[in-house]
């Protein structure tokens, strides 16, 4: 594939905000209302009508539902299309031709004022808007439209019922009650085709996570949140320059925690290993907390998160990694077990697996068969040369079948079940949703982020919209 671009996008100036019409303080916003009165969104002054094609408006085409969430760069709504829009068609899924019902609308905040260079763009909604149109693959969020209107863009994208971090937290709650072994293969394999598709087309997720594998209501697995992709085709700078980190903690590979300048795809494999352990044990395998940049933005050894992981798998060695020793950090690794009686005496992850299936209360019946270990001891290995691609992962015997059928698994990840999952939560309040623990993707500082922001500037940390578990 080449090079993704963005595609030529009408721009309208916006009239000046009548401060006269801010809502009142202590006055309760609909969604709605937040959305279309924020002064992000103002209204249009067409700068000449003939010169361009008609400036399409958010609010002229679809109605908005109700709040999602916040994200790191922007709020999510939830959408229908407006009915009596002239010339609104009805929109189609490009690969199953299906009416799209429903829209999630992300809105970005603007980029801040003031600094050396202001575009007004932030370069991960530029990253995200010029992978989603060049992208296209069924278990790929669909890019429906982009609209721009001053200081403001709204990725209008295909909704998706529900994601797996919900799922697993509704399966948390049911007394522990296991992910069906179907479904859980069935996620898997649509995720590894997603990924792989991703990966044939130079693009590393670079944060994927159950919050960011969304499942529609008919069982489709979609990847979402492209906000930190990046191809890795011929990089101008490596990848990882010092001072920057990504990928959120729990899901972070090893060569990154170690301070790999450059990493590969085999960071996405990893992070698939940890949601596959996720989903069979409803809880992350490796929940470690973050060392915090000091003042001098210096990254620091993730030593905690580290550990997490030598609990499990024990410490890495010169062994099972050649290439251990000229990690920049291999002087820390040392330190990481010093004090700890789990590192020093690691579970092993098949003893960790056999806990889990029997803790989590699969049957002898229901049960994953015993090649889900190998496929995912096979992805969590510490040696990103020996992890297994995407591509060589969806030929493991694991979505072969039991019975050597080959029977690929279904793109339904919900056939035969009888459990009804709750629909995503939509909140008709502007700010209803509280705030949470979850830990959040480190965006400021990625490599080629010119144009960075502190943490804070654009609520980074608020926690607004992340929902609590655990
Ligand atoms: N297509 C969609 N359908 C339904 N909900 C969605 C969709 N896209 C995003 N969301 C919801 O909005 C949330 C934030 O979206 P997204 O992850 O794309 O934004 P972000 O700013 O990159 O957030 P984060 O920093 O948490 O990764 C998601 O966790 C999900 O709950």
């Amino acid at each position: 594939m080449a090079a993704p671009s963005t595609k030529s996008t009408t721009v309208a100036l916006a009239a000046p905000v009548d401060p006269a019409s801010a809502q009142p303080q202590g006055v309760k916003r609909s969604a709605k209302q937040a959305f279309e009165e924020d002064p992000e969104t103002p209204p249009l002054v067409k700068m000449n009508a003939t010169s361009y094609a008609p400036q399409r408006h958010i609010n002229d085409h679809y109605d908005i539902v109700g709040f999602i969430s916040s994200g790191t760069y922007g709020r999510v709504y939830k959408a229908i299309s407006k009915r009596n829009a002239s010339s609104q068609q009805p929109v189609k899924h490009p690969s199953t031709g299906r009416s799209i019902e429903a829209f999630a609308i992300k809105k970005f905040k603007p980029d801040k004022e003031g600094e050396l260079q202001y575009t007004g763009i932030s370069q991960s909604a530029i990253r995200e808007m010029a992978l989603c149109t060049e992208l296209s693959h069924p278990a790929l969020i669909h890019l429906v439209e982009i609209i721009l209107e001053s200081k403001c863009i709204f990725m209008v994208f295909e909704y998706a019922e529900h994601d797996l971090l919900q799922i697993i937290h509704h399966h948390s709650l049911l007394n522990r009650t296991p992910i069906p072994a179907s479904t859980l293969r069935s996620c898997m394999y649509q995720l590894l085709s997603g990924l792989l598709y991703l990966h044939q087309n130079w693009v590393i997720h670079r944060d994927l996570k159950p919050a960011n594998i969304m499942v529609t209501s008919s069982g489709a697995i979609k990847i979402g949140d492209l906000g930190l992709a990046r191809l890795f085709f011929k990089p101008l700078h490596a990848l990882f320059s010092g001072d920057k980190v990504v990928v959120t903690i729990w899901y972070r590979a090893p060569e990154l925690l170690l301070g790999s300048r450059h990493y590969t795809p085999a960071i996405d494999l990893w992070a698939v290993g940890c949601i596959f352990a996720e989903l069979l044990s409803l809880r992350p395998i490796f929940k470690g907390e973050e060392a915090k940049q000091d003042s001098k933005k210096a990254v620091p050894f993730q030593r905690n998160q580290m550990g997490k992981i030598a609990e499990v798998l024990g410490l890495p060695t010169k062994k099972d990694w050649p290439l251990l020793t000229a990690m920049p950090e291999y002087a820390n690794l040392g330190s990481v077990g010093l004090h700890s009686v789990g590192v020093q005496r690691p579970m092993g992850l098949e003893k960790w697996y056999r806990n889990t299936i029997t803790n989590n209360n699969y049957g002898s019946s229901n049960a994953p068969p015993d090649s889900a270990l190998d496929l995912l001891k096979q992805l969590l290995q510490y040696d990103p040369l020996k992890r297994l691609s995407a591509e060589q992962a969806l030929k493991h015997p694991y979505f072969l079948g039991e019975d050597g059928s080959q029977k690929p698994p279904s793109w339904n990840c919900f056939e035969g079940l009888e459990t009804k999952y709750p629909a995503r939560k939509v909140s008709t309040e502007a700010h209803e949703i509280g705030t949470g623990s979850l830990p959040v993707t480190k965006r400021s500082g990625l490599p080629d982020d010119g144009l960075l922001r502190p943490s804070g500037a654009l609520g980074i940390g608020t926690g607004l919209g992340k929902r609590v578990r655990d």
